[in-house]
């Protein structure tokens, strides 16, 4: 009897945490008049697609070379089905469905079905009164539909120029990074464990701060890393408001120390191309060549996204290009990449769920394999702003509410977020503290001035 009691007690309790889990504030939207969701609908996407315009024009001459007048009628084509799109932006036309075949247009087309549902007071799905995490995920599918709807000119990367050229300009930088490597590498065999522990979380902070370099924030303008990583480290650990690395630490120790050599996998989920990138590569290095991890997966994106997000082109590119490079450190770190890749312990991945506007707590029953995928490894990093709006459902949470309610469930294994602050949701603050900084900086969590590292270890595993 008392068993069956104890039995009812614990059903009836997780019941209620089930619930908890599931309730959610409301999704941010540019609905809200001032928001910064708001005027990004209003003033960021236009000027975006405006260049996106701009950048498939001055283009016209290479698609002519490639594919003769066809490809100039298809330039046309795609520009004004741009133009139409960033009409019906600005005068909040209602969302319409994806008229390509592409693989994932039936995800889209019903997502849309359940927005609409969703809408309160009736009325279509728009682009200023929807959740503004699909709008704006909606904008770059949109974007590239115009080119698929136009061959020969689909393959066409509206970015490439502008991710290129971030690349390019952070040349200085990339160059610091790849020198401090080749020397951690040399003598890594050397270092006793609180020296690793340094050496890791001085690479755990330039990944975390390379997340400020993303080009979708300033619009396109160029937004690179031009001084060295390393040495502005110090100066900027005040501005990280919440620091689980030790944990971090900690998740990875934990299997090193069991196994001798490390038997694990780390997963990156990426985030910007350019100098941000590297900065993930070198960390994943440090990873492996410390012994840290046997193994790591990349998972990027499979369509050109939020201006500067890596596509698998980006990423064989950035590798080739290092590989090429003047530079002896940074030649050196692209040729030992390149064989990381060819020996299968670096892979690319990309799922078309990274492409698609869930939340993450709908994972495990939207892409349940990639769900799987990820519950093998030993710990994720979540690069960047968008990720970070995607793990917390881009709700309006209070700034205290745990990181691990805020993720609904969402726990496939250990996992860090790594996020230079660039949208108005933030969770795990001290109470008190957000309210503190916006009486300080009203803009704090959105000028990219401030970062988390913040850690979710799996219910089980606690
Ligand atoms: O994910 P990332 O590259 O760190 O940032 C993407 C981003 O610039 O795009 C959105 C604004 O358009 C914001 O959520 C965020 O600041
Ligand atoms: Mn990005």
């Amino acid at each position: 009897m008392a068993s069956l009691i104890w039995y009812f007690y614990f059903r009836v309790a997780n019941m209620a945490s089930n619930a908890v889990l599931s309730e959610a504030p409301r999704a941010l939207s540019a609905k809200y008049v001032g928001s910064f969701a708001y005027l990004t609908v209003k003033d960021r996407l236009p000027t975006i697609l405006t260049k996106v315009i701009d950048t498939i024009h001055r283009n016209r001459n290479q698609f002519f070379e490639e594919y003769g007048e066809e490809g100039v009628q298809a330039e046309k084509r795609a520009i004004s089905f741009l133009s139409k799109l960033r009409n019906e932006l600005q005068t909040d036309k209602p969302i319409v469905a994806l008229a390509d075949n592409a693989p994932d247009a039936d995800s889209w087309n019903q997502y849309l079905q359940k927005q609409q549902a969703l809408m309160d007071q009736g009325g279509p799905a728009s682009w200023f009164r929807s959740p503004w995490l699909y709008v704006e995920c909606y904008l770059y599918r949109r974007m590239w539909e115009a080119l698929l709807l136009n061959p020969p000119i689909s393959g066409f990367d509206i970015f490439k120029e502008a991710k290129t050229q971030a690349y390019f300009e952070s040349q200085q930088a990339v160059m610091a990074i790849c020198t401090h490597l080749h020397d951690l590498v040399e003598g890594i065999g050397k270092l006793v464990e609180p020296q690793l522990c340094e050496e890791f979380l001085k690479l755990l902070q330039v990944s975390l701060w390379g997340n400020r370099c993303d080009l979708s924030i300033s619009a396109g303008k160029e937004n690179s890393q031009k001084s060295s990583p390393i040495d502005s480290l110090e100066d900027l650990k005040p501005f990280i408001l919440v620091d689980d690395s030790n944990m971090v630490w900690s998740v990875l120790m934990k299997s090193k120390v069991l196994g001798g050599e490390s038997q694990g996998r780390v997963d990156f989920i990426l985030d910007n191309a350019g100098f941000e990138l590297v900065t993930d590569l070198v960390l994943a290095d440090f990873l492996v060549s410390s012994g840290l991890a046997r193994e790591i997966h990349f998972h990027g994106k499979s369509m050109p996204w939020f201006v500067s997000d890596t596509t698998r082109e980006d990423f064989e590119w950035t590798i080739k290009q290092m590989s090429g490079a003047n530079h002896g450190w940074t030649c050196w770190s692209g040729t030992r990449w390149q064989q990381y890749l060819s020996a299968g312990v670096w892979s690319y991945h990309d799922h078309p769920f990274w492409t698609l506007p869930h939340e993450f707590c709908h994972m495990a029953t939207e892409a349940p394999d990639l769900h799987a995928l990820l519950q093998g490894a030993k710990l994720i990093f979540f690069k960047g702003d968008l990720n970070y709006r995607k793990l917390t459902g881009d709700r309006a949470w209070d700034y205290s509410v745990t990181f691990r309610r805020a993720l609904r469930g969402f726990d496939p294994a250990p996992l860090c977020s790594l996020r230079t602050l660039k949208a108005d949701v933030q969770v795990g603050l001290q109470p008190g503290q957000g309210e503190e900084l916006t009486a300080r900086e009203a803009d704090w969590m959105t000028s990219g001035k401030y970062a988390v590292v913040q850690f979710l270890c799996p219910h089980k595993e606690q």
